[in-house]
C-alpha cells in the first residue's frame, strides 16, 4: 500500500453512499469537518509517541495519513502537489530553509 494507492482509494469512496462509507460520510459534513478530524488523529498519535507505545503509534499514525489524505480531497489538493513541494525541498537542510527565512 502507498499513499497514492490511498488516495486513489478515497476518491473512489468519496463517489460512494454516505451510508456505505466512512470516506463519503466524512467528505458530506464538509471540509472544516475533515480537517477537525485529522486534528483530533493528530493528537491521538501525539499522545501514544509521548507514552512511547510504538504499536498503538503506528495505528494512530495510519489513521493520521488516511485523514490527511481526506483533508486534502476534501479541499481538492492533489498528493502530488504535496509531493512536489517536498521534492523542492529535497537536498536543502531544514536548518539552512530556517536561517535563509526574512
Ligand atoms: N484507512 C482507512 C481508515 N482508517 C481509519 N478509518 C476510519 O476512521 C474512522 C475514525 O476512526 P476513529 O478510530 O477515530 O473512530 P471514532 O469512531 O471516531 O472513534 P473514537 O474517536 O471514539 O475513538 C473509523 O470509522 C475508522 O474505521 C478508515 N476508513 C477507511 N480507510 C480506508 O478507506 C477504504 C474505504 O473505506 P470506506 O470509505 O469506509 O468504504 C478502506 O478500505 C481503507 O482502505
Amino acid at each position: 500500500m502507498t499513499l497514492d494507492d490511498l488516495e486513489t482509494i478515497i476518491a473512489t469512496r468519496a463517489k460512494a453512499s454516505p451510508d456505505d462509507s466512512w470516506t463519503a460520510k466524512l467528505l458530506a459534513k464538509g471540509p472544516e469537518k475533515c480537517a477537525e478530524k485529522f486534528g483530533e488523529e493528530a493528537i491521538e498519535a501525539i499522545i501514544e509517541a509521548t507514552k512511547g507505545d510504538k504499536e498503538r503509534l503506528t495505528s494512530e499514525a495510519a489513521d493520521v495519513l488516511f485523514h490527511l489524505l481526506v483533508m486534502l480531497k476534501s479541499q481538492n489538493v492533489a498528493l502530488a502537489d504535496v509531493m512536489a513541494e517536498l521534492e523542492q525541498r529535497q537536498g536543502q537542510s531544514g536548518l539552512q530553509e530556517k536561517a535563509g527565512r526574512t
